[in-house]
């Protein structure tokens, strides 16, 4: 499905609930399989959360998570100790080149044996499960926190626990906090100091409901709206003041970019207010939150403010090569872009080339990114249904909002 989106000079002050995070879904999930005592409320309709919940009730050797990284990750690990089960696991043609040796070599030194189908470092991978032989692995930490978040879910099912040894600059961190968090909530504490995550083992966990808080970088999309707007008023449920999503970061970042957060029993209200007299460039090191750059990229450029981004090295390995999408999009637009390896400077906007048709590589946010645009021109967005990866409702929320769109 190709969409046209009209350009519309405000939006309708609407109410709106999106489901929950899917990074948190995904590893409540994992530790669901292997704690049955967990119920999980507000899961993610997200496609990577059903391939997710899809893949650990298969019982199938071939399993497909198409573009879901945390499910590629995640899966890897917990079949890569599930002792005598074979397992392939693939993925998308993009999936097969979002790299996972440093997962995989981490879970060889725990005797784990998987081999590479095609490319080595790459799925699809046979996985075949195995007992672990030692009680404690190191790995490199500043590729993917996924791999970190994926030795840390499958932790405490192992006989000893698991003391995980990072090396170098640890990207993402937030991601890996989430994830010692949640373990913590359903009663596995671990603990992560400096440089070494430890995890108990632990056999039985008491009977837990864990409520998913709703998904912060599917918020971002709207922060961007307001952001775009004359005038505007957005209510989303359901958040907490404190979140364990790194993108929650985006109610600070927005403070400067005309939109005030409001939180109130569990629901945020957006609204617009003026832009800081003083902005000429917006610095930000998105290191902690990289799955928000290609919004705000955006937002700056719909502003026609400059901004210079940093700590973008992981988004050259994420469902495209981010930094490229964004730079060919923007500057079809009218923008200028400069990259490097892991950041992205935009120059001050003078004008924007209306209904250019907006190519979006197969990931959900370059289309959702793109799409507040149309308060300030007319635009196209190639395969618009690539939302569904982790807002399948996406469309629907924007058509509440008065968002104009029809199928080209
Ligand atoms: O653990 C997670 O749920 C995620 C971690 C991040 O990946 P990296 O650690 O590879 O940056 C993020 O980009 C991804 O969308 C979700
Ligand atoms: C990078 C993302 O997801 P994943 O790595 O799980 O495919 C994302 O949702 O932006």
């Amino acid at each position: 499905m190709n969409l046209k989106l009209d350009q519309i000079s405000n939006i309708r002050n609407t109410e709106i609930q999106i489901t929950g995070s899917k990074s948190e879904t995904n590893r409540l999930l994992i530790l669901q399989s292997l704690y049955p005592e967990i119920e999980i409320e507000n899961i993610s309709n997200s496609d990577d959360s059903q391939l997710m919940k899809k893949a650990l009730a298969s019982e199938i050797e071939l399993i497909d998570i198409h573009h879901a990284g945390t499910a590629m990750r995640f899966l890897t690990a917990y079949f890569a100790v599930n002792n005598g089960r074979s397992t392939v696991l693939t993925g998308s043609k993009r999936m097969q080149e979002r790299p996972v040796k440093i997962l995989v070599e981490a879970l060889e030194q725990l005797g784990c044996e998987i081999t590479y189908e095609k490319d080595k470092g790459y799925p699809p991978i046979k996985i075949i499960g195995k007992h672990p032989k030692t009680n404690s692995v190191s790995l490199a930490a500043n590729v993917s926190s996924q791999y970190i978040s994926a030795l840390m879910l499958i932790a405490s099912s192992l006989p000893e626990g698991l003391e995980i040894n990072l090396k170098g600059k640890i990207t993402s961190v937030p991601y890996i906090k989430m994830t010692l968090n949640l373990l913590n909530d359903v009663g596995i504490e671990g603990t992560f100091v400096d440089n070494t995550i430890r995890i108990p083992h632990v056999k039985v966990v008491s009977p837990k409901l864990m409520v998913v808080e709703s998904d912060w970088s599917s918020a971002s999309y709207f922060y961007s709206i307001v952001a775009l707007s004359e005038a505007a008023m957005v209510t989303i449920g359901s958040y907490k003041k404190e979140s364990y999503q790194g993108d929650a970061a985006l109610a600070d970042f927005y403070q400067n970019l005309g939109v005030q957060t409001t939180f109130d029993n569990h629901k945020i209200t957006l609204t617009k207010i003026p832009l800081p007299k003083v902005t000429k460039v917006i610095e930000l090191d998105l290191s902690n939150s990289p799955d928000i750059a290609q919004t705000i990229a955006v937002t700056c450029f719909g502003l026609g403010i400059a901004c210079y981004l940093t700590g973008l090295h992981t988004l050259k390995i994420k469902e495209t090569d981010r930094l490229v999408a964004l730079k060919v999009e923007i500057e079809k637009l009218g923008g200028q872009v400069t990259i490097t390896e892991d950041s992205l400077r935009l120059a001050t906007r003078v004008s924007i080339t209306p209904d250019v048709s907006i190519e979006t590589y197969n990931d959900h946010r370059m289309a959702m990114a793109f799409a507040p645009l149309a308060l300030r021109t007319s635009l196209r967005i190639e395969n618009a249904n690539v939302v569904s990866k982790s807002y399948p409702d996406f469309w629907t929320d924007l058509k509440k909002l008065g968002f104009k769109s029809n199928e080209f």
